[in-house]
C-alpha cells in the first residue's frame, strides 16, 4: 500500500512493553537509536490532568508562549509570535477550540516550552516552576541523579507542529495527555534535512517539496504515535518534528550522556554543541576564511580535499 504521507514511507519507531530500568538502560539504551516504552509508571498525571485540575494545580502565573496563527511554526518566516498568558487561561485556550479572547484570531494556536527562572541562565525543572503539578509525574529512574539536566512541560494547541530540530541531551518525552505525533530522523542524515543551525528548513513533512529540497529522498523518516501513558526515547542529536493531534501535554527529561565537563555551562535549552564539537566546528570556519585567499579553482578542490579528509577521519566506517 502506499504510503499517505511521505514521513509514513520511512520506519516505524521500535516499541517495548512494560520495560524497567535494567532493560532500558542495558538493552535500550546502548542502541542509540528511538524506543516507545509503553507502561512505564509515569505517575498520576495521567489520569489527574484535566483541563479543571490543571487551572487548580498550575496556578495563575504568568507563562511565555509561542502564539501562530498557522499550524505549521516557521522559524525561517517567523509566522509566531512571543506573548505572555496565566497559565491558567493558557489550559483554557488550549482546551477550547475556537477563542473568545485571542491576540491575532479566533482560531490562533499556543505552544509553552516552559523555561527557567531566569530563562537566559536556568535550565527548566518542572519540580520549580510547577511545585504541585510536578507531584503527579514520576520520572522514570533510566539515569543516575547527577546526569540529569533538565524537566520541561510542554502544553501546546490541536494541530500545532514544532520544526524538525536536534538536541544535544539524551531525552526521555512523556505523553501525558493528547495524542502526538513524531517523526524522527538519525543524525547520519544531517546532510539530507537542509540544516539552518539546529534546525531542518523542510517544514511540510507530510508532502515535503522534492524540487526543493531533492536530498531529503534519502532520509529515512522514523515516525510514531504517542498516546497518554508513552514514553519516547529521544537519543542526543536524533532530529524531531512533533505535531499535537489534540490539546496536548507532556513532560520531556533532558540529561547527560556525556562526561558532564564535555558540555557548555552555559546552555539553558540543552542544545548547544559540546564544548570539542563546538570548537571543532569554530576551528573549520577559521580553515574556511584561510581558503577565502586562493582562486575559485583552488578553493573547491582543497575545500573537496577537507571533505575527503573529514570523511575519512570521523564518520562511522560503511555508514552514509
Ligand atoms: O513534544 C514536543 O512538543 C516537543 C518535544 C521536544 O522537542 C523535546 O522533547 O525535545
Ligand atoms: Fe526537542
Amino acid at each position: 500500500m502506499m504510503a499517505k504521507n511521505w514521513h509514513e514511507a520511512g520506519k516505524i519507531v521500535e516499541c517495548f512493553k512494560d520495560v524497567d530500568a535494567d532493560t532500558f538502560v542495558n538493552e535500550i539504551y546502548p542502541m542509540r537509536i528511538p524506543a516507545v516504552l509503553k507502561g512505564v509508571d509515569i505517575g498520576s498525571c495521567t489520569q489527574k490532568w484535566t483541563t479543571d485540575y490543571l487551572c487548580r494545580n498550575g496556578s495563575s502565573q504568568s507563562v511565555k508562549v509561542h502564539v501562530s496563527t498557522e499550524r505549521n511554526m516557521d522559524f525561517v518566516q517567523k509566522n509566531y509570535s512571543y506573548r505572555t498568558l496565566p497559565f491558567d487561561e493558557l489550559i483554557k485556550r488550549c482546551a477550547e477550540s475556537s477563542h473568545e479572547e485571542y491576540f491575532f484570531d479566533e482560531n490562533e494556536k499556543y505552544y509553552l516550552r516552559a523555561l527557567g527562572a531566569d530563562n537566559r541562565k536556568d535550565v527548566a525543572n518542572i519540580e520549580k516552576e510547577f511545585p504541585e503539578l510536578s507531584k503527579d509525574v514520576r520520572i522514570p529512574p533510566f539515569f543516575d541523579k547527577d546526569q540529569f539536566f533538565s524537566s520541561v512541560l510542554r502544553v501546546g494547541s490541536p494541530d500545532l507542529q514544532l520544526w524538525t530540530h536536534y538536541d544535544i541531551m539524551d531525552n526521555i518525552l512523556m505523553q501525558i495527555k493528547g495524542t502526538k505525533r513524531v517523526v524522527l530522523f538519525s543524525p547520519q542524515d544531517a546532510g539530507n534535512i537542509y540544516l539552518k543551525g539546529d534546525k531542518s528548513m523542510v517544514l511540510d513533512i507530510e508532502n515535503p517539496d522534492f524540487n526543493q529540497f531533492p536530498l531529503l529522498a534519502s532520509a529515512c523518516p522514523y515516525h510514531c504515535i504517542l498516546h497518554p501513558g508513552d514514553c519516547l526515547f529521544i537519543p542526543a542529536m536524533w532530529f524531531h518534528n512533533v505535531v499535537a493531534h489534540d490539546f496536548s501535554i507532556s513532560v520531556n527529561v533532558f540529561w547527560k550522556h556525556l562526561s558532564s565537563d564535555l558540555y557548555d555551562p552555559k546552555d539553558p535549552y540543552g542544545n548547544k554543541d559540546p564544548i570539542p564539537a563546538g570548537q571543532a566546528l569554530q576551528g573549520l570556519r577559521r580553515a574556511l576564511k584561510l581558503l577565502d585567499k586562493l582562486p575559485d579553482e583552488y578553493k573547491d578542490f582543497y575545500g573537496r580535499r577537507m571533505v575527503l579528509e573529514i570523511e575519512q577521519k570521523t564518520y562511522y566506517q560503511g555508514n552514509g
